[in-house]
């Protein structure tokens, strides 16, 4: 929609045809459009009632034909196809879904498409342009349900509305498409997921291997940008999870080609000029009302700029006007944030399982947020945990506050939950309502939530909460574990940095803006759904709504009055005066009293047993209570415009007042957790560590809980400047994945400032978190296992630092013994020797356990197991999940293959090939030295060529010089 940008398109108020209880006049809408060909009668439901409607007295005579219009030597189309086909020829992407009446309609290649995915009849009507006309088409009422299964579909969906007058002018009605939905740019709740958002993002290739990023939900009051090197685009794209992916359409073949490797959702490409970063950095001021964007940090990231011009303008477009409520830059800087590479977050089951699915996810587990908006906001903190260490302490040290408990006083955090239940989505109604798409029912939620002014006096550090007493066992809180924290401080947490978090809290919910006074009196109680129903406006908000509505009203008391005078008149005792949809009003009288029927009865209808009739009076009485709902229907839709016009000015402070709420109800969400399940604050210290003390996998830990009940084992972890390295060997099964995941786990949680299942935490600086685990194959991208293996291990080996924590599961599994026995002495060592990071290295390889004796900052440990008498004879492995110092003795593969359900002869087999490799391995001739130095590689002698071209340096050279250099190059080759 070019040129659709900076206003709002809106259908008019009085363009949509409501259905109302008196309503009996035909929809004229139909009958505006007039060129339409008659109908073939079509088969389906929906196709049925429409060549019904067509048929009948809304379809316009052929007469009313305005002149066709010529298209060159060929037959013209009609004037209603020619405006469709203009539409059309704006969004060529985009399925068009064209009103008539009370139906939207596709043509052509739209209805094939629209027919084969959503499963409707496809018919042919008429002729234009001298073809039958394809068309397919959803009745108006169900537009939602269609638009969810398009969009789930991965389609764009354009809408578009008659916005005339009808009968204003010669032709079909004046139509517009009023809104795009694309899944990336949803607003709809209907269409939206509660806990997720839907995201939108472009990505504009820079030069020298740059990126600049740039997205945002439409439902959300800030833009994000972030420039990136191409190898963390994958990263990005994790955390992000756009829904939708926009690049320019002039991107290299290769750039575009890794996009579409790397992206989890197809590309759209978007024209070249769109992607311009002084048209970016334009478009952010004014999203931001500033004269420059130094305020965000955002000036000089010309590559996001140039995204965030191209992603403006497409949520612009979308949403046919401009996102007036986007009025904060977030940026996101690679070095500032916890490196997560795509692997890890895939590999810890952060948000989705291994298997694809939404739990159990730590995501899953944390999340006991009493909205969406908390929800939404919690996966935020979890995939972007910050590098600097206030934020996360802070959140720490306030999860602390709200657990706290003074004297016989409960924690705040069960008051504040129990009064965040129910709370409205307020981001999304706020964002709603900037967009004018917001329904009369989230505005009776949202003052339903400006209601709730005691939630600040219910934060810790108010003076309510100080002397506020109350029963915790009340709160289902166990009183013993209630008292866990009284009144002194819960761990290392409590250093007062909860008390600017909920100072900043406190100002977002105090600034909740005082509409609501003004929605408490506009909308009603109990509003219908939609506004068009009518319904919506309070009474004793507008005059001249209520006379209208008590034109309506004092209808039941008239039609008791007239049915009482004409039975007396006509003498018939039964006589009734009623109404439906159809006829409108009527007197109905029975078969046996027709003959005492006046003479100024005219007949309505005969039925079998009863005839209908109607007065002069019965008419003017009707035509005036008509007029009077449709005037009211439409008063109540200007009156509704009015109240948003009204709300626009307070979008901002009930954005903020939204993020507070959403802020408060992650805090009191990981709160519970740290109470329910029993976890510690981290303590942050700057000496490299991570020292854990009897820490669990939390998700295991549940999972063991709900299924079997068994204990999950705790263990220790020390990880220092002495002890970087830990070689973990013992049997399949025996936890060595588990206990990685959870260290890993343990600092990921307490950097985004959460409290850690652990009896004590000590977590040093910590800059990434990179995991080589597991074995998968990535056919889509001609991967072999190993390939992924060797691939994912490379990239570990080219980035981690010193300050990273490195998991590496079974490295060197995917090949031969040897190969890979090869590679993963190599590979530790150059982990320890050169990176020397935090390194957690699981193994089956039995050689590797003598690393530890010539590098010293790795130990050998071990999971425990012991063998016991089985039930057929032998021995069967007990697993105690016990992290024990030394390396394992055994591997017991065998007999994890015997408790899987391994036939007894292949065991037998199996052990005894066991036995014979293992007497020929000790007869074998001593080790090779696995761990020796690498010898230098080689030095090639350069050739003189080389040596010349590697001492030019073309930025000295003046043109003369350039030209000298080329001749002497010329000569050497
Ligand atoms: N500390 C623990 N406490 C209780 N149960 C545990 C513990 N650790 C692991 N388990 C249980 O053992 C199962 C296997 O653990 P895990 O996958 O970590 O073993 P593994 O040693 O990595 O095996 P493999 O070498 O075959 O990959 C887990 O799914 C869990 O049910």
């Amino acid at each position: 929609m070019p040129g659709a940008a900076g206003r709002c398109v809106r259908p008019s108020p009085r363009s949509g045809r409501h259905r109302s209880a008196f309503r009996c006049a035909p929809s004229r809408a139909a009958a505006a459009d007039a060129a339409m060909p008659r109908p073939v009668p079509p088969g389906g439901r929906w196709a049925a009632v429409r060549a019904n409607r067509l048929n009948s007295h809304h379809m316009p005579a052929a007469t009313d034909t305005p002149e066709p219009l010529a298209t060159g030597g060929q037959a013209p189309h009609t004037p209603m196809m020619a405006q469709y086909l203009a539409i059309k020829a704006e969004h060529p992407t985009t399925l068009v879904l064209y009103r008539m009446g009370d139906f939207y309609e596709l043509f052509y290649g739209d209805a094939e498409k629209a027919s084969a995915l959503l499963d409707l009849t496809l018919t042919k009507r008429g002729q234009s342009a001298g073809e039958p006309v394809i068309m397919a088409g959803v009745p108006v009422h169900a537009l939602e349900t269609y638009l969810a299964r398009l969009i789930k579909l991965g389609e764009s969906v354009a809408i578009c509305e008659q916005v005339g007058e009808v009968g204003a002018s010669k032709g079909p009605v004046e139509r517009k498409v009023v809104r795009v939905v694309t899944p990336g740019t949803l607003t709809d709740t209907a269409l939206l997921p509660d806990k997720a958002e839907s995201m939108l993002l472009a990505v504009q290739q820079g030069p020298r291997n740059t990126l600049g990023l740039a997205w945002l939900a439409v439902t959300q009051g800030v833009i994000h940008l972030a420039e990136a090197a191409p190898d963390h685009l994958p990263e990005w794209l994790a955390r992000i999870a756009p829904s939708e992916l926009i690049a320019s359409a002039g991107v290299s073949p290769a750039f575009e080609a890794r996009l579409n490797q790397v992206s989890p959702v197809p590309v759209t490409l978007r024209p070249e000029w769109q992607f311009d970063a002084g048209l970016g950095a334009r478009k952010l001021c004014e999203q931001v009302q500033a004269s420059s964007l130094q305020a965000w940090g955002a000036q000089g990231m010309a590559q996001a700029h140039a995204a965030a011009a191209a992603l403006l303008t497409y949520a612009e477009h979308t949403q046919g006007q401009v996102l007036s409520h986007v009025r904060d830059i977030a940026i996101g800087r690679q070095g500032e944030l916890l490196h997560l590479p795509a692997s890890t977050q895939r590999n810890l089951e952060l948000t989705r399982t291994l298997r694809g699915e939404d739990s159990p996810t730590l995501l899953s587990l944390l999340d006991t947020c009493r909205t969406g908006m908390g929800s939404r906001l919690l996966r935020q903190w979890l995939l972007n945990p910050p590098l600097a260490r206030t934020a996360p302490a802070q959140r720490v040290a306030a999860i602390g506050d709200l657990l706290r408990t003074t004297g016989q006083a409960a924690p705040p955090m069960l008051a504040l939950r129990d009064a965040l239940k129910g709370s409205a989505d307020v981001e999304r109604i706020t964002a709603r309502i900037a967009l004018r798409q917001v329904r009369p029912r989230e505005l009776v939620a949202l003052r339903e939530a400006l209601a709730r002014r005691d939630l600040p006096e219910l934060l810790p550090g108010s003076p309510a909460t100080a002397g506020a007493h109350a029963d915790p066992g009340q709160h289902g809180l166990d009183p013993a574990r209630a008292t866990l924290f009284e009144g002194g401080d819960p761990g290392a947490a409590g250093e007062g940095g909860g008390a600017f978090l909920f100072a900043d809290i406190r100002a977002g919910l105090s600034l909740a803006p005082d509409c609501g006074e003004l929605l408490r009196r506009a909308i009603q109680d109990e509003p219908a759904a939609l506004v068009r129903d009518g319904g919506v406006i309070a009474a004793g908000f507008d005059a001249e709504l209520d006379e209208l509505r008590g034109i309506q009203t004092n209808c039941d008391a008239f039609l008791l009055d007239l049915e009482t005078r004409e039975r007396a008149r006509t003498g018939i005792p039964n006589l009734r005066v009623q109404f439906n949809k159809v006829h409108g009003f009527y007197i109905e009288v029975t078969s046996s009293h027709t003959s005492k029927v006046p003479d100024n009865y005219r007949r309505r209808q005969t039925l079998k047993n009863a005839e209908r009739f109607i007065t002069p009076e019965l008419k003017a009485f009707e035509d005036k209570a008509l007029s009077a709902q449709e005037r009211a229907l439409a008063r109540e839709k200007w009156l509704f415009e009015q109240v948003l016009d009204a709300l626009q000015p307070h979008v901002p402070a009930l954005t903020r007042f939204g993020r507070a709420l959403a802020q408060l109800d992650v805090l009191c969400a990981l709160a519970e957790r740290a109470h329910t399940l029993d976890w510690c604050a981290p303590q942050f210290v700057d000496q490299p560590c991570i020292a854990i003390m009897r820490g669990r996998h939390p998700v295991v830990e549940a999972r063991l809980q709900e299924t079997s009940g068994k204990p999950f084992i705790a263990n220790d972890t020390q990880l220092g400047v002495k002890q970087r390295m830990q070689l973990i060997t013992g049997p399949n099964m025996g936890g060595k994945s588990t206990y990685m995941r959870q260290v890993a786990l343990i600092a990921l949680l307490a950097s985004m400032g959460s409290w850690v299942p652990a009896a004590s935490c000590q977590l040093g600086p910590l800059d990434a978190i990179h995991t080589r685990i597991g074995a998968a194959d990535d056919l889509a991208n001609a991967q072999s296992t190993f390939m992924v293996e060797m691939t994912e291990a490379a990239q570990i080996l080219r980035t981690a630092t010193a300050q990273s924590l490195v998991l590496m599961d079974e490295v060197g599994r995917g090949t031969s013994t040897f190969d890979g026995l090869a590679l993963a002495s190599g590979i530790a060592s150059h982990l320890h020797d050169r990176t020397q990071c935090f390194c957690l290295f699981a193994t089956h390889y039995f050689e590797l356990t003598e690393f530890p004796a010539e590098h010293h900052r790795a130990v050998n440990w071990h999971v425990s197991a012991v063998e016991a008498a089985g039930q057929q004879g032998g021995a069967d492995i007990v697993f105690l999940h016990e992290l024990q110092a030394g390396p394992a003795n055994k591997s017991y593969g065998v007999q994890v293959a015997k408790l899987a359900g391994m036939p007894a002869p292949v065991l037998r087999q199996a052990q005894q090939t066991l036995t014979a490799l293992q007497a020929h391995m000790d007869a074998a001739t001593p080790q090779v030295d696995l761990f020796a130095a690498p010898p230098e590689p080689a030095v090639a002698l350069a050739h003189p060529l080389e040596a010349a071209l590697a001492a030019i340096d073309p930025d000295k050279l003046t043109p003369r010089d350039a030209l000298d250099a080329l001749y002497r190059l010329k000569q050497l080759g």
